[in-house]
């Protein structure tokens, strides 16, 4: 049987009891190889939801089964074929990037680590500030180092929460190559949060849409694009954000 990348069962968080949930009842099967979107506005639960999928949170209700393994009892084994890059969490910033990099390639075993940065290293083009503390480095520049830490251990399972935010329209482009080439060689699930319509367009096969911490639609970008009668996301977007109706089949 073929086990998904991930298996969400009805998921849900309330920071605190009595609360409107950040995330209420989410239900969904990643498949492997694929690259989901989370899409929502600002608070609709994306952010908590990574931080669940990954074990920071603890969820207050429901499940996640990633690559096989329950996330509530069987949490390592899983984590170490699992990756994520996050703004808000920031590398150690009195390490260099080689220094980070080969932190993070510890912390996961990683074989042949000086081989696997310096390939990293030069694949999203670190060689400028390679000896640079993290905490003298550019947003976009920090943006490259964690997104080359998130594949320091070649995951199966990559958690992105807005992976290219403070890139340039090039690298944010660059990146989005990037990302797509390491899907298409290793067959990586990918499962990316972003405010970035076109990004979404681009990488993701399916598209889910959170409003209030629930899927309110959801569907490839060209079905929910049909489904509005829209010509891009950001209009089906703003549709389910001011809660227009779909046009009608
Ligand atoms: N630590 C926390 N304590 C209490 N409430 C929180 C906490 N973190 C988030 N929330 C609330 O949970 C809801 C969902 O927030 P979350 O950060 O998951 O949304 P998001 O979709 O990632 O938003 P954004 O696009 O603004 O990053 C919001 O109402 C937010 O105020």
């Amino acid at each position: 049987m073929d086990i998904p990348a991930l298996r969400v069962e009805g998921l849900s968080k309330a920071y605190r009891p009595g609360d409107r949930p950040a995330v209420d009842g989410l239900t969904f099967t990643l498949p492997r190889g694929a690259t989901w979107g989370l899409l929502g506005g600002n608070g609709a639960g994306k952010s908590t939801t990574i931080a669940m999928l990954l074990g920071l949170l603890t969820p207050s209700a429901g499940r996640v089964i990633a690559l096989g393994h329950d996330m509530a009892t069987d949490r390592f084994a899983a984590l170490a074929r699992m990756n994520f890059s996050s703004p808000y969490i920031a590398l150690p910033h009195r390490l260099t990037t080689v220094e980070n990099l080969r932190v993070y390639a510890h912390l996961y075993g990683v074989p042949q680590a000086e081989r696997r940065i310096a390939a990293l290293v030069e694949e999203f083009a670190l060689g400028d500030f390679a000896s640079r503390p993290a905490g003298q480095l550019s947003a976009g520049q920090k943006t490259r180092v964690a997104l080359a830490k998130a594949l320091i251990n070649r995951p199966a399972l990559l958690l992105l929460d807005e992976p290219t935010a403070s890139l340039d329209p090039d690298t944010g482009d660059w990146v989005r190559g990037a990302l797509e080439r390491y899907r298409a060689e290793t067959g990586a699930a990918i499962l990316l949060a972003s405010h970035n319509m076109g990004e979404v367009e681009r990488l993701c096969a399916h598209v889910l849409m959170l409003k209030g911490g629930r899927v309110v639609d959801e569907g490839s970008p060209a079905a929910l694009l049909a489904r509005y009668g829209r010509d891009d996301l950001e209009e089906v977007f703003l549709d389910i954000a001011r809660g227009r109706e779909r046009v009608p089949a």
